[in-house]
C-alpha cells in the first residue's frame, strides 16, 4: 500500500501539487493521467524522495519516504535519462543496478533474455554509451532496468513516450504481465489514454495539481477521459 496525506508542494507561493489523500493498495496497476504541468512527475518525485513536499507524507509499504531509505530495496522507477549513467554501455549499466539489487552476473543474464523483444537487437553487444543511444533506447535500459531485483513497487514516468509502436505494444504486454499476479503495485503516467486505460486498473486524473477524477477502469473509461480533455 501506498499512502499519501495531507501532500502538497509549493514553488515560492505557487502550489504545484495538493493531494489530501490518496491510497494505492498492493498489486494495483494506477495510472496517473494530466496535462502538463498538471503536477504527475512532481508526485513521483516526491514518492522517491527525490524532492521534499511542502506539507504531508508518502508512506510506501509503511516507510516514509523521506525518513528511511529502506523502500529503495523493494521499489524501481525510471524517470528520465538523469537515472542512467551516460559513460556505461547498456551491459554495464544492468550490471551497476543489478548489483545494487543483489542480483550476480548469471541472474542479470537470465533476467535481461526475457527483454529481447523488447530491445529489438538495439542494446545489447551494441558496444555503444548509453548516452549515445536513441532516446526511445535509453528509455528501453531505463524501464528494464527498473524492473531488476523483482520489485514490490514500479514507477514509471510517461513510458510510452519515444517509443515506436511496436515497442510501445511490448511495452503493454510487458506491464500486463508484471501486474497479472496483483502482487506489484505499478505506477504509470502518460499522456497516451489508450495505453493508460489499457494497462491500468485505476486511473487518477490530475489538474493543477488536484485530483479531479479517480477511476476504477471500464470500457467506458477511455470516452470518459477523452471528453474530460476535450473540453
Ligand atoms: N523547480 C521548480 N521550480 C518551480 N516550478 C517548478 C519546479 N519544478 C516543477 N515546477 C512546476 O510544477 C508544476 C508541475 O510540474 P510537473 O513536472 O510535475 O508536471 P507534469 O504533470 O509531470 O507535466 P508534463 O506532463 O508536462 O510532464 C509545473 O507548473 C512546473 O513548472
Amino acid at each position: 500500500m501506498i499512502q499519501t496525506t495531507q501532500l502538497s508542494k509549493k514553488y515560492g507561493k505557487v502550489a504545484v501539487l495538493n493531494i489530501d489523500s490518496l491510497e494505492i493498495p498492493t498489486g494495483q496497476s494506477f495510472g496517473l493521467v494530466g496535462n502538463n504541468g498538471a503536477g504527475k512527475t512532481t508526485y513521483f518525485n516526491i514518492l522517491l524522495d527525490l524532492i521534499r513536499p511542502t506539507t504531508g507524507a508518502i508512506v510506501n509499504h509503511d516507510i516514509q519516504v523521506n525518513q528511511s531509505e529502506d523502500w529503495k530495496n523493494f521499489t524501481g522507477s525510471f524517470i528520465d535519462e538523469s537515472f542512467l549513467i551516460g559513460y556505461l554501455t547498456p551491459e554495464e549499466y544492468f550490471e551497476f543496478v543489478g548489483d545494487l539489487r543483489g542480483m550476480n552476473k548469471a541472474d542479470i543474464a537470465t533476467f535481461l533474455t526475457q527483454f529481447n523483444d523488447f530491445f529489438n537487437e538495439e542494446i545489447i553487444g551494441k558496444k555503444k554509451y548509453l548516452r549515445d543511444l536513441s532516446k526511445g533506447n535509453q528509455k528501453k535500459v531505463g524501464i528494464v532496468a527498473a524492473l531488476m531485483g523483482n520489485p514490490k513497487v514500479v514507477i514509471l514516468d510517461e513510458p510510452f513516450a519515444n517509443l515506436d509502436p511496436t515497442t510501445q505494444i511490448r511495452l503493454k504486454t510487458i506491464i500486463k504481465t508484471l501486474t497479472e499476479n496483483r502482487e506489484i503495485t505499478v505506477l504509470i503516467s502518460s499522456h497516451d489514454l489508450t495505453h493508460v486505460t489499457e494497462v491500468c486498473e485505476r486511473i487518477v486524473v490530475l489538474d493543477k495539481g488536484n485530483v479531479v477524477k479517480d477511476i476504477e477502469t471500464s470500457t467506458a473509461t477511455l470516452k470518459e477521459l477523452e471528453s474530460y480533455f476535450s473540453v
